[in-house]
């Protein structure tokens, strides 16, 4: 697999930016193998993302951003420029529900996925020959109902041993409390089995099928501590029809749910998602 340095940025929208940093990858003899941008001309920002043959620059990664930094301060960036060859490290949370945890540790031992999967945290027992199966430690951390805070330091500790770039609940069913969403800001993504905003919260098909629907859906979002309103990533849906149950939405639905969080992440990892307030630009 190729060798890339890849340079995202945000800033206030202003004539000559893209000349600036492509003139400046040019310089230092960068081959731009993709670029993206995008203006919102409602907010005044620029978003931008580059990948550029490694190769192809004749320094480092470290003297690169040094190089770099003149040009972000110039135009008041917030930019990050990362080496793709350093793999994310990734922790998945799941609960009783496997399909999406399966999907996902398929896919990165099919190497769909460019991260290290470096544990699975549980709130139960069920998924840990699963995850063994694949030599992925396993943590099962149960939430006591009477005590949610000293759960989740437990749930803190796993992840801050583990060293994770990236949190993914899988169909994690608890609530992630305050100060998990905000320790881990823009690295926690959930997989909720709706198109939100219809349905927030808990059983979101029965909520649809008593509703009469005729789509359902699944939403990958960023967590935040409001309950599945984080930034969205990555959406599906899916017909159905009166002559369906609330089984078959569910059935339906995790097909969808595993598609829209296997892309959602993939595009995490990739850093083609930039976070603006409550949207997001995706890059795809
Ligand atoms: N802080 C956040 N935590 C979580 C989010 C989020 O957006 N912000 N998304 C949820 C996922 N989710 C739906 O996708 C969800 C999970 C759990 C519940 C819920 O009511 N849980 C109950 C316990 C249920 C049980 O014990 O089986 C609870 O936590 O009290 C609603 C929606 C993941 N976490």
């Amino acid at each position: 697999m190729s060798h890339y340095y890849r340079l995202v940025v945000s800033c206030p929208d202003r004539v000559g930016i893209v000349a600036r940093v492509s003139s400046f990858i040019a310089q230092q003899g960068g081959s731009i193998t993709e670029a993206s941008q995008h203006s919102d001309l409602e907010t005044g920002c620029f978003f931008m993302r580059y990948e550029i043959l490694a190769d192809s620059v004749g320094m480092s990664i470290e003297a690169l951003r040094v190089a770099f930094e003149p040009v972000a301060s110039e135009f008041n960036m917030q930019w990050s420029l990362v080496d793709t060859q350093k793999r994310r490290r990734v922790v998945l949370m799941v609960s009783r529900e496997s399909h999406c945890l399966v999907d996902l540790l398929y896919r990165w031992q099919a190497g769909e996925l460019d991260c290290d999967i470096v544990g699975v945290i549980s709130n139960h027992d069920d998924m840990r020959s699963l995850t063994e199966w694949y030599g992925i430690p396993y943590h099962h951390v149960p939430v006591d109902p009477e005590n949610k805070q000293a759960s989740f330091a437990k749930v803190q500790v796993e992840i801050d041993n583990a060293r994770a770039d990236c949190i993914v609940l899988a169909r994690y069913m608890q609530i992630l409390p305050p100060e998990l969403c905000t320790r881990y800001a823009g690295r926690v993504i959930n997989i909720h089995h709706s198109f939100l905003p219809s349905f927030a919260g808990a059983k979101p098909y029965h909520q649809a099928y008593q509703r009469g629907v005729k789509l359902i859906g699944a939403t990958c979002h960023y967590v935040t501590e409001e309950l599945d309103a984080g930034p969205i990533i990555e959406q599906d849906i899916h017909r159905v029809s009166h002559c369906h149950t609330p089984t078959d939405l569910v059935r339906f639905g995790r097909d969808v749910e595993k598609a829209v969080l296997a892309r959602g992440l993939r595009w995490h990892l990739e850093d083609r998602v930039l976070v603006h307030g409550n949207k997001t630009v995706v890059f795809s």
